[in-house]
């Protein structure tokens, strides 16, 4: 079933974190969180996980640079969206969509006469059920979606192969705290040669930030074999 291409896209500090232990995720500077903007005008939809809602309580729009907002959809398993957050009271202005695995239909009712689109798609082992939520989605013509997080619906897309760029800022900067969330997070993959190979595409120095643009190449299993098999014929 076709589905919309991925770009994960985060900001990190430079000891690879994407939020301080205590909840601080104002990691990337100014010129690339003008970056982000423009990402997200260029793409038809944005998507995070509920626990980026109820952490930051988002806007997801195009506010920096001049461009269209995207299509802003949360991934939220319970259709347990606050009433009051940002996405939610500016739903009537910017397309806003839910999905989720079932929903209350009192709770939908609230969510849709506020102008938020609540979609049922099934459930997974991590929540909404991410494959069908992504086909749905390009059924209603979404065909570039920038996911913005957090890190564990991004184990669940990637978990599924369902990332294809994967784009992250690094700020000059150390937090520490082994508490503080990575890009990826989930149970994550026991060996490195089980883990999603990306072959790097370009690095750009985006003011104080340095940004690493990589694209999905299949499993890191799979490259160390191309590279044995190109080692064997140039031998
Ligand atoms: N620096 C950066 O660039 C960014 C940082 N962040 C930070 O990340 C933190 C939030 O990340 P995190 O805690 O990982 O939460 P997420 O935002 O990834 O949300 C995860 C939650 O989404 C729901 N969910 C629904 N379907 C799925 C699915 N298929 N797979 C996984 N989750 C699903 C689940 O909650 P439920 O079961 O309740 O529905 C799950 O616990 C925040 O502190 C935020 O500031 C976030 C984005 C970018
Ligand atoms: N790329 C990137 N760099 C950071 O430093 C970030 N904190 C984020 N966060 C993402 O953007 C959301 C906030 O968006 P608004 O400014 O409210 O429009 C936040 O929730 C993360 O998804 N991204």
């Amino acid at each position: 079933m076709p589905r919309p291409k991925v770009l994960y896209n985060v900001g990190m500090t430079a000891d690879g974190k994407v939020v301080t232990a205590a909840g601080d995720s104002r990691i990337s500077g100014e010129e690339d969180l003008k970056e982000v903007h423009r990402l997200r005008a260029e793409h038809d939809a944005v998507a995070v996980g509920i626990n980026t809602v109820r952490k930051d309580d988002p806007m997801l729009n195009v506010r920096l640079v001049e461009g269209e907002d995207p299509i802003r959809v949360v991934f939220d398993t319970e259709c347990s969206i606050p009433l009051d957050c940002r996405l939610v009271r500016t739903a009537r202005d910017i397309p806003t969509v839910v999905l989720c695995a079932e929903a209350d239909p009192g709770r939908v009712e609230k969510l849709e006469k506020r102008g938020v689109k609540v979609e049922e798609v099934g459930a997974c082992e991590d929540g909404v059920d991410v494959e069908r939520g992504l086909e749905l989605l390009y059924d209603m013509g979404v065909r570039t979606l920038l996911l913005e997080g957090g890190p564990t619906l991004a184990w669940s897309f990637l978990k599924r192969g369902l990332i294809d760029e994967f784009r992250v800022a690094v700020a000059p900067v150390l937090v520490g705290g082994s508490d503080a969330l990575t890009p990826v997070e989930g149970e994550g993959f026991p060996r490195v040669d089980l883990g999603v190979g990306l072959e790097l595409k370009r690095v750009e120095r985006v003011g104080r930030d340095v940004v690493l643009w990589y694209e999905v190449s299949g499993s890191a299993a799979d490259l160390a074999s191309e590279h044995e098999e190109a080692r064997g014929r140039s031998s």
